[in-house]
């Protein structure tokens, strides 16, 4: 796991750009806390002045203090209005640096996701990854805009007032005042340890949670016709009683850090008021001295304040660090080639590919595999289910590499071609095709956002859907809901194939494409698809062993080729 020391560093620099405002954010907080200093010094001395006077305390101890009550309010007003005014810019230049820094990690994770795509769905889950780039996130606020000033005054505000009273009243007391300070800001780090150990698994287990409330309601049909509501709310109650289990152990460390913080205070506060009657410190000193200590303790109790909320932030920094340092399954190459123009032949080439299984021996999915296709022709691989057909379509979109063999697109080693190079040449209609939730056109303009609604039409009329959309309200604008839940399966994958239409591609995979099509249709859909695109490389995979016609149907079973 990565030490906290190295989240710190990899936070910085992802942030320096928009790190400069931070200097301006501790300087006003040392405008704010000064002030906060002088305004309370003020306050404790004119009130004892006032009793000061009754107990017949000598004028030189009050001299500092304005003459008049109509000054003392001119004089307080100011220091609370350039208090204020500190504190407003502290934390504006604070949220200034955080925002934008967090602008920035977005930036970092999607950056990240998009190589990882789609090698990293099968690592996390989508619920998991929504919490990381939107709650984890935010939670990284609080090390820019609630860290770094709190940290430096927390240091040098109490150094400054113990100086202070050092000068103006008794060293001795100032260094009582130094030595509670020193033990107030040691408490902060009070079982730090395993208060972040707690933030990485409560982290942890939100994400958990979210992925739990995804599934649910994604599959809400499921849940309720298979009567799963009661264990599926157990199992909810179940995580939230663990989240509460462990936030328990991290609130017990912070009372205790708070019950130490007053007894430091209390302690000091007596110990202070003892050394400065026996120093023969006048009234009005010694209550200004105590009145300082006390703002002072204000300033080393903000690093505890932060402390319980940085393990928090530290916790939301990682998950959020191992999804932008993770290692992309494939690179683009150093030096790339280039991809023939025109029709591109497809093959493979004994290929054999074992999915990443985290240590677990694992049967290849595809083993010794060589298919040639030639440009421009039909492929149809055939194979009962999970013999291998989507693997070997994946792998010539280059998803993954084989473990051996090659995956050759236009005579081209696929590992030799930049991803974007090879996505724009090959499509792949999946089996399961996402669709956003949009209209009709929406979802087709993905792939080409300048297409015209005639050349919209026109991909539908191939995919043999432009009647029905012409029947639905609304047309190219009918929405589609949520993964295109209101048009049926067969709907939904002929949209998928319209919408690969729209691509400049020479070869199309289309994966189980017509699984939800009767017979006749997906003939005409093939035909259509053909007539509309003569020179395009078409591979097919379906485990409709009586299928299709096509120029070359290969045989799979098990991941071995069984005929080509
Ligand atoms: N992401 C994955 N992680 C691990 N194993 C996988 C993954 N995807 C597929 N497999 C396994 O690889 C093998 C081949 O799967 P593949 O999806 O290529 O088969 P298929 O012929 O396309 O099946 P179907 O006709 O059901 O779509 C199966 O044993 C499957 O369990």
């Amino acid at each position: 796991m990565t030490t906290t020391k190295q989240l710190r560093r990899w936070l910085i620099s992802v942030a320096r750009p928009v790190l400069k405002p931070l200097g301006a954010s501790i300087v006003f907080r040392h405008v704010d806390q000064l002030a906060g200093l002088a305004l309370l010094a003020i306050s404790a001395g004119a009130v004892t002045k006032v009793a000061g006077n009754a107990l017949g305390a000598p004028a030189s101890e009050t001299a500092w203090l304005p003459n008049t009550a109509a000054m003392l309010a001119v004089v307080l007003v100011t220091v609370s209005l350039v208090k204020g005014l500190a504190r407003y810019l502290e934390h504006f230049f604070g949220h200034l640096v955080a925002f934008k820094a967090l602008e920035l990690l977005r930036v970092r994770l999607y950056q990240a996701l998009v190589p990882q795509t789609p090698a990293l769905m099968q690592r996390s889950t989508s619920g998991d990854l929504l919490v990381r780039a939107t709650k984890d996130i935010d939670r990284i606020e609080v090390f820019f805009a609630h860290t770094f000033p709190p940290a430096v005054t927390a240091v040098t505000v109490p150094v400054i007032g113990v100086l202070a009273i050092g000068g103006i009243a008794s060293w001795p007391v100032a260094l009582v005042a130094a030595a509670g300070l020193v033990v107030s800001l040691a408490t902060a780090w009070l079982g730090s340890g395993a208060n972040l150990a707690v933030s990485h698994r409560v982290a942890g287990l939100r994400g958990r949670i979210s992925q739990h409330v995804t599934d649910s309601v994604q599959g809400m049909a499921e849940v309720t016709g298979y009567g799963h509501v009661t264990r599926r709310l157990d199992e909810l109650v179940g995580l939230d009683a663990q989240v509460a289990a462990a936030q328990r152990s991290r609130s017990r460390f912070q009372a205790a850090r708070n019950g130490l913080q007053v007894i430091a205070m209390g302690a000091t506060t007596l110990v202070a008021t003892i050394v400065a009657v026996g120093q023969g410190l006048g009234l009005v000193p010694t209550a200004v001295t105590i009145a300082l200590i006390w703002r002072l303790f204000d300033s080393t109790a903000a690093v505890k304040d932060f402390m319980s909320s940085l393990d928090v932030s530290m916790a939301a920094a990682e998950r959020v660090h191992r999804i932008v340092t993770v290692a992309p399954l494939i690179t683009d190459p150093e030096s790339s080639a280039q991809l023939p123009d025109g029709p591109l032949a497809v093959a493979w080439n004994q290929v054999s590919y074992s999915y990443p299984s985290e240590g677990i021996a694992r049967e290849p999915a595809v083993k010794d595999v060589t298919i040639d296709v030639p440009a421009g022709t039909h492929c149809c691989l055939i194979g009962h289910s999970g013999c291998g057909k989507s693997t070997l379509l994946q792998l010539a979109l280059r998803f993954d590499d084989p473990q051996s063999g090659r995956v050759l697109v236009g005579g081209v080693d696929v590992r030799r071609l930049e991803a974007a190079q090879l996505r724009s040449r090959v499509a792949l209609v999946s089996q399961s095709p996402f669709l956003f939730h949009g209209s009709i056109a929406d979802n087709l303009r993905v792939a080409s956002p300048d297409a015209t609604d005639d050349q919209l039409h026109e991909v539908l009329r191939i995919a043999q859907l432009d009647e029905e959309v012409e029947a639905m309200p609304g047309g190219l604008g009918a929405p589609i809901g949520e993964q295109g839940q209101r048009l049926s399966g067969g709907q939904q994958q002929r949209l998928a194939l319209a919408r690969a239409l729209l691509t400049p591609a020479d070869v199309f995979l289309l994966d189980e494409f017509t699984s939800h099509l009767n017979r006749d249709l997906a003939d005409r859909v093939r035909e259509g698809l053909r007539a509309a695109r003569p020179r395009v490389t078409i591979i097919e995979s379906t485990h409709l062993l009586d299928a299709v016609r096509a120029d070359q149907v290969v045989r799979l079973d098990a991941g071995r080729l069984v005929s080509a």
